[in-house]
């Protein structure tokens, strides 16, 4: 088990490529189960999810091949293998085998998924939507247990809008006989990013990215090539770090109308933020004014960067207040900021943070995945050494972060854990 050291301080500058998106790479491997050949999907990112939901491939029938970042998907000899245990529960997406399995099979099992803490995550609307293409769930000891004569077109309306539902109906749907509507969709771009993927097997969906999405059932699928687009979230992350600690750095392979929302609050702080086709230039000023932020489904801005903006928020002038709608229990890295120094308080389920403070290097627990950006951010600022333990989740979602920080010249590397310090960790 390793751990991350920063020495805080260091200017960034340079350019940082930004990898495949993992939300997209999360569903796109578990949606060529659906397909009767091989899918190869270009520019996964390589992190712990996509080793995860490979091996799972594998665990199913599935020929799974790799090369550098490209992944290849036999599915020719995938059956419905029950996975109600083992690495299922290592992430969220796991549950992305419920629609696939179902779609292509008529069954599956699958244990409850794992992921990211943010407090309760129901799937209760994945189910109603299995439930509306004509499948008996069932759970039973925390695995749930999905069967289908035949799936039926349905109009299935999202009491709340989730990404993970959006998707998993979808994967269910492109099989299934007539038609579906999905009414009150999540329009988030990973989402787009999967249709496009299974219109080129053949699928017929129409309307993603607006909050309609109809699908017309096909009896079967085929293989395809396709290539993931950038991660947003990864993307918005190194914005984030560039505007707390850079001086000029370039953000490559990124969508910026995909973050439109966080370059809006950068350049309300005072950030300057140029934009290009596929790049983004960041470059900070001397101070910072404070702003607040509130997560909504996208375009809004984002759940996934509401911990790393937090960080950044110290900097700032005056008070900035930061409301999660999305999961307002995301909150896990507001006690580790505070070891560093931070001046923040939850107040009537909004974080406030007041600055600007200078954060100070400190022992502390990424205890999700934003969180560890949180405290990456963090010590990139702070005066003196972070250590930073938990970093298993920070591996579920960026690709060589040491590296790509390094190649800006922050000052940061990895170390083995000694037993005793692994304890400690296992107890708190
Ligand atoms: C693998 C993946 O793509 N993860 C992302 C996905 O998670 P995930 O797909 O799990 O998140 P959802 O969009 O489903 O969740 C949105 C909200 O709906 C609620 N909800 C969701 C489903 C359901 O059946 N019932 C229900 O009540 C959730 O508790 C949450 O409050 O979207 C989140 C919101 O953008 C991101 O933070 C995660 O990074
Ligand atoms: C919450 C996240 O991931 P997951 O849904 O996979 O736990 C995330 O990517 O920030």
């Amino acid at each position: 088990m390793q751990k991350i050291l920063i020495e805080g301080g260091h200017p960034l500058n340079g350019k940082v490529r930004i990898s495949g998106a993992k939300n997209s790479a999360v569903a796109l491997l578990p949606a060529a189960i659906l397909a009767d050949s091989a899918v190869t999907i270009e520019g996964l990112p390589n992190i712990s999810d996509v080793e995860t939901l490979s091996d799972l491939l594998e665990e199913i029938g599935g020929t799974v091949s790799r090369q550098d970042n490209n992944i290849t998907i036999d599915p020719a000899n995938m059956v419905a293998m029950p996975l109600p245990n083992g690495k299922v529960k290592k992430l969220r997406a796991s549950y992305y085998f419920m629609g696939a399995m179902l779609g292509k099979f008529g069954k599956a099992v699958i244990g409850l998924p794992g992921g990211c803490f943010l407090g309760p995550r129901p799937i209760d609307q994945h189910i109603k939507g299995f439930e509306a293409l004509g499948a008996t769930v069932t759970n039973e000891q925390g695995a749930i247990y999905l069967r289908a004569e035949e799936l039926r077109g349905a109009r299935i309306y999202l009491d709340v809008v989730s990404v993970g539902a959006t998707i998993n109906i979808m994967l269910a749907a492109v099989r299934a006989k007539g038609k579906t509507v999905i009414e009150n969709a999540a329009k988030e771009p990973e989402i787009i990013d999967v249709a496009t993927l299974l219109s080129n097997m053949g699928a017929k969906i129409k309307g993603v990215g607006t909050d309609v999405i109809r699908i017309e059932g096909v009896p079967s699928l085929e293989g395809c090539t396709h290539t993931i687009i950038p991660d947003r979230i990864e993307a918005g992350t190194y914005a984030i770090a560039a505007a707390a600690q850079g001086e000029e750095v370039i953000i490559d392979n990124v969508i910026p109308q995909h973050i439109e929302s966080l370059i809006a609050k950068l350049r309300e702080m005072g950030v300057t933020v140029e934009d290009g086709d596929e790049q983004l230039l960041i470059r900070p000023g001397k101070t910072f004014k404070s702003v607040d932020i509130k997560t909504l489904v996208y375009p809004g801005f984002p759940t996934d960067l509401q911990q790393p903006f937090t960080s950044l928020l110290t900097k700032a002038e005056q008070t900035g207040v930061v409301t999660d709608t999305i999961y307002s229990a995301r909150l896990k890295h507001i006690d580790e900021l505070r070891r560093m120094n931070a001046i923040i308080k939850v107040e009537g389920g909004s974080v406030i943070v007041s600055g600007p403070s200078q954060l100070e290097g400190a022992k502390v627990k990424a205890s999700d995945l934003r969180a560890g950006a949180a405290l990456i951010v963090a010590g990139l600022m702070a005066n003196g050494v972070t250590e930073i333990t938990g970093v298993d989740h920070i591996d579920r979602g960026y690709e060589q972060i040491t590296e790509k920080l390094s190649e800006l010249g922050a000052r940061i590397w990895r170390e083995e854990m000694t037993d005793e310090e692994i304890i400690q960790l296992q107890n708190s």
